[in-house]
This record gives C-alpha cells, sequence and structure tokens, in this order.
C-alpha cells in the first residue's frame, strides 16, 4: 500500500529517532519532582523553625491557631476582626505574633514599648500592604525606602512650610462651605455622609497638589476622578483575592488589565499637568521670575505656590532636582496619601459628634466664642481651636483613619518589656505592624478603652502617656508629611458643619460598622441625620 505525502515526510523525518524515550520523559518528571519536593519542603522547613523561634519568643496565640490556615480565620476583614486584636492585646500586653498559614508568621506590635522600638529602628515598608498600590503611586515618598527616600523627603519638606499650608486655608473654607450647602439640603434624613465628605476631600487635594479646576462635588463624572476612585477599588479587591498577589496571575486577569488601562489614564492626566507647568516655569523664569513667601520658590503666573511648584523647583545640594517620572510619583502619592485619610477622619468626627451631643454643644460654644459671626476661619484661629482639636484627637483614637503599618526588619530589633525586664530580639527578615487601632485602646494606657472622652487630650492628662501611645500619624522618622495639613484641614471642614448644622442620630439611622480597607472606613456606610441651623 502507498503511502500518503504527509506520513512518508513524518517516515523520512523519523521523528520518533528524536523524540526522547517514555523511560527518559518519565526520569526527567521524577527528577524535578523531587526537586521541587525537596526545595519547598526545605523553604517550608526553614521558614516555619524561623516562625516558630519568633512565636516562642513573642508569644502566640495558640488556641486559635489552626495548623494548616494559622489564625488566618481569626484576622477578619470588619469590625469583629479588628476588636479580636485588642482581645489579643489583654493576654499578650506587648506583642504577638500571627501565622499566616502554615510556616509564616507576622509579629503585630501595639505598646509604646514595642512600637518605639520598631518606629525608630527606621525599618522600611514591607510588602505585604504597600506593593499594590506602586503600580499608581510608584516609587514616591510612602513606598520608596533607603537613600532616595532620604533625599526625597528632605526635598518634599518644604511643601509642607506654614507659609505653603496658610493659603490652603482660603480652599478649606471654600469647599468645606460647599459641601455644608449640600448637606443643608438633606435635612431630616439618615445621610451617608462618607460619600460627601471623600468628594470634597479629593477635591481639596487636587486643588492644593496642583492648582487643578475640579468642581468634584458638583461634577461626578469627570474621567481623572472615576479613575481615582476606581484605582482605590481595584486595589483592595486585589488584597481581598489571594491568586491575585502572583504579578503574573494579576497582569493575566480582567482586573490586572483594567488596573493597567486606570493607572494609564491617572499616569497621563499628571503627567499632562506637569508639562503644562513646567512650560510656564520656563517661560517665566527669563521674563519676570516672581518670587513667593518660601525662600528658593517661585510663583507661577502670579497664583499660590501649591506641591507642585515646590516638586518642581526643589534641588538638593547637588542642585539636582526631581525627575519626571519622580514629581508624577510624588504627586499621586499625596493624592493617595492625603484624601481617603482625611476624608476618614473627618467622616468618624461627624459620626462622634452625631453619637455625643453634649460634646457637639461644646465644640459649637468654642466656635462661637472664637469665631464670633466672621464667615471664614482664619490662619490665626486655628491654635485657638482648643476643645475641637481635643474632640478630633479623640474621634482620631478611636477611628484613627490608619488603623495599621507594616515593616520589613533587615536588621534586628530588641524590645524591651520594662514589667518583666525581658529582652525580645527580633531577628532580621520578620515583617512586623504596629496596629494603631489597638494601640489607641490598650487598656495599660487608657482608662475604659472604648469610651469616648475629649478629656483625654487635656496638656495634663497627654504628659501622664508615653509618647507613642497615641501615633494616628505615626512617629519617628517615617511620621506623616502631611500631618499639619491634615488637621487644619479637618479641623476647618468640621468648624463649618458643627457652625451650620446640627448632626443627630435617632432609632432610624443604620449604626454604621468599621471596616479595615486600605484605610478605616465603614461597611455599612457613615449615617448620621442633619439639621440646619441659623447661626446667631
Ligand atoms: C487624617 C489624615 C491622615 C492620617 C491619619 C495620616 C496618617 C499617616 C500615617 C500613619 C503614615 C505612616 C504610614 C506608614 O508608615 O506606612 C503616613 C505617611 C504619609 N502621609 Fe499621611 N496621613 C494623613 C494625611 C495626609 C495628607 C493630607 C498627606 C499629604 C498632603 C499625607 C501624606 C503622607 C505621606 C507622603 C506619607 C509618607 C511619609 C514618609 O514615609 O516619609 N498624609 N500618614
Amino acid at each position: 500500500m502507498q503511502s500518503s505525502g504527509l506520513s512518508s515526510i513524518w517516515d523520512q523525518l523519523q521523528i520518533n529517532d528524536w523524540l526522547p524515550s517514555s523511560f527518559l520523559v518519565e526520569t526527567t518528571l521524577l527528577i524535578l519532582l523531587i526537586y521541587l519536593i525537596t526545595h519547598y519542603g526545605l523553604l517550608f522547613r526553614e521558614t516555619y523553625t524561623k516562625s516558630r523561634k519568633i512565636s516562642e519568643r513573642v508569644g502566640v496565640d495558640e488556641k486559635n491557631r489552626h495548623w494548616f490556615f494559622g489564625h488566618l480565620k481569626h484576622i477578619t476583614n470588619n469590625e469583629e476582626g479588628l476588636l479580636k486584636f485588642v482581645e489579643l492585646a489583654k493576654a499578650f500586653p506587648l506583642m504577638v505574633s500571627l501565622w499566616l498559614g502554615p510556616a509564616l508568621t507576622t509579629v503585630q506590635t501595639y505598646h509604646p514599648d514595642s512600637t518605639t522600638a520598631l518606629l525608630n529602628s527606621g525599618a522600611p515598608k514591607n510588602d505585604l500592604g504597600y506593593r499594590f498600590i506602586r503600580t499608581w503611586i510608584g516609587d514616591g515618598l510612602l513606598t520608596s525606602k533607603g537613600k532616595k527616600w532620604f533625599r526625597n523627603r528632605r526635598l518634599l519638606t518644604p511643601a509642607f512650610h506654614y507659609k505653603v499650608l496658610k493659603p490652603y486655608t482660603e480652599v478649606f473654607n471654600k469647599n468645606s462651605l460647599v459641601m455644608v450647602n449640600k448637606l443643608n439640603k438633606l435635612c431630616d434624613q439618615p445621610v451617608n455622609i462618607y460619600t460627601h465628605v471623600g468628594l470634597m476631600t479629593l477635591d481639596t487635594m487636587l486643588q492644593c497638589a496642583m492648582t487643578s479646576k475640579t468642581n468634584c462635588q458638583h461634577v461626578t463624572d469627570h474621567p481623572y476622578l472615576l479613575a481615582v476612585k476606581e484605582i482605590s477599588d481595584l486595589i483592595i479587591a486585589r488584597v481581598r483575592q489571594p491568586l491575585h498577589f502572583f504579578d503574573w496571575m494579576y497582569n493575566l486577569s480582567a482586573a490586572g488589565k483594567r488596573n493597567k488601562e486606570v493607572t494609564k489614564i491617572l499616569h497621563e492626566h499628571t503627567e499632562k499637568i506637569i508639562s503644562e507647568r513646567k512650560a510656564v516655569l520656563a517661560k517665566t523664569a527669563n521674563i519676570d521670575p516672581e518670587p513667593s513667601d518660601v525662600e528658593g520658590f517661585r510663583k507661577t503666573e502670579g497664583k499660590t505656590l501649591d506641591f507642585l511648584d515646590i516638586l518642581l523647583q526643589c534641588k538638593d545640594e547637588n542642585g539636582e532636582g526631581l525627575s519626571d517620572i519622580e514629581i508624577r510619583d510624588e504627586v499621586d502619592t499625596f493624592l493617595f496619601a492625603g484624601h481617603d485619610t482625611t476624608s476618614s477622619g473627618i467622616a468618624w468626627a461627624m459620626f462622634h459628634l452625631a453619637k455625643y451631643p453634649q460634646f457637639q454643644t461644646k465644640c459649637r460654644e468654642e466656635l462661637k466664642e472664637v469665631l464670633g459671626n466672621k464667615d471664614e476661619i482664619e490662619w490665626s484661629d486655628l491654635p485657638q481651636l482648643v476643645y475641637l482639636t481635643m474632640f478630633l484627637k479623640e474621634s482620631m483614637r478611636l477611628r484613627p483613619p490608619v488603623y495599621a503599618v507594616g515593616r520589613y526588619l533587615e536588621h534586628p530589633i530588641t524590645i524591651k518589656d520594662k514589667n518583666t525586664k525581658r529582652d525580645t530580639v527580633i531577628p532580621a527578615g520578620t515583617n512586623v505592624s504596629m496596629h494603631i487601632f489597638t494601640l489607641h485602646r490598650h487598656p495599660d494606657f487608657w482608662d475604659e478603652p472604648s469610651k469616648f472622652d475629649p478629656e483625654r487630650f487635656t496638656k495634663e492628662n497627654i504628659a501622664k502617656r508615653p509618647a507613642f501611645a497615641y501615633v494616628p500619624f505615626s512617629a519617628g522618622s517615617r511620621n506623616c508629611i502631611g500631618q499639619n495639613f491634615a488637621m487644619n484641614e479637618m479641623k476647618i471642614s468640621l468648624a463649618h458643619v458643627i457652625r451650620n448644622l446640627r448632626l443627630y442620630i435617632d432609632d432610624e439611622t443604620p449604626v454604621p460598622k468599621m471596616q479595615p480597607r486600605l484605610i478605616l472606613q465603614s461597611s455599612t456606610g457613615i449615617f448620621v441625620k442633619i439639621e440646619k441651623l441659623e447661626r446667631q
């Protein structure tokens, strides 16, 4: 029988001679399997042994540790999960080791002694929480480390000089009044204030970072605004999907592809503003260099300095400034770090105002005394708002917008237990977190920790506590660079709300449940009811 054309070619090629024998294939696969099992087995044993040692030194809640899932079942992404940490602090007052699966641990610190050691060590951020925001904010101040962080922190410090911050009071006043006017129209019904506050703080951040002409509180479908909101949702969704921790898997997924598209919109928007501003600066440099209040920086087209002006003009000791990508990363970092945090702070404070009418009245009385009948809050009024500041601090004690921060130890740290006089060394290579939420409710430093009481923040009472017992803006060299900006913005917004509206809750108002997302939010929305006040 004559063979077909194809099979004769096949015969001629004698392809079977080229293929390895099944014996060879099976042996290779077996060797590969043995290699993988040995490699991962050894890695597992090494990680497990190290984790075991850390747990023995630091303390571990063995009763609730599953042999495979570790404590994962207990670290839930809700209010109960947060409060479990507070319970743990009763049994393990200094710190505790948590198992994230069968072999890996992380150490949680929530006592002033352990957090002081951690924050003073200068350890860089870990990869557990910060990796996913890098696609948007790149290697900005929040995520960078080592020499790069050190140089850029020095370069960016002038952006938070009081002479730069002072003119922002105008932006804070204007945007707060827009929000108050919107809320005025929503009287006597449960209102989810988080949405309204979020739009206001985003607008404020865009206007202070790059004098953007946005009007987010009314025009809510601006493509950039939508992209900022979408990227936050995408990042949170990624944190919740363990398979998406692997970059290659995430990049292949629909969410990963969308993340790329949205990031592109965000980057292009910032890059466009940067190049336009650069062009203006270059033009005015030769014609009319207009100095500003801040030495070494000049205004662009007569407007007040914004963060972008500082980023474009700052120079290190070698006369070198930031590259375009660095500027973009820093602008995006300010947006990310500066809008959701303040909206969480303001929204929870508004909830506390509604929940505790006696403190709301006290704040209102102080505002009347300090401001009289003037409409705007001025820079010089801010230090006089003593009670409002105490109220806000207490609000951020119980609902800290940033409820935890993470570090990776490149060098060992020693935690000294003053009670037992025992030193505990946490080895290099460990992931350690500071759980701010628990620190702020630690029973050794706060009487009746869950009671809301602004008097905890009188000068005398603050002096009785260790400095690191209250750190909503973290502490040490990597503390929040924007904390004065944030405090001013929050105080001005709350002052306008309190002067113009009475906030209250009744049986029909849904009770908000805390939810630890990237920032402390609420799984149910933050609802209050509003009554319009006539200002006397
Ligand atoms: C209530 C509002 C705010 C809170 C509670 C807050 C809290 C914090 C905390 C806890 C950290 C340390 C993060 C870590 O260690 O991973 C931090 C860092 C940072 N914050 Fe804020 N923040 C607020 C507002 C702002 C604002 C308005 C800006 C910018 C205008 C800002 C910019 C930054 C930056 C750039 C860092 C990184 C600093 C560095 O590592 O050198 N924050 N913030």
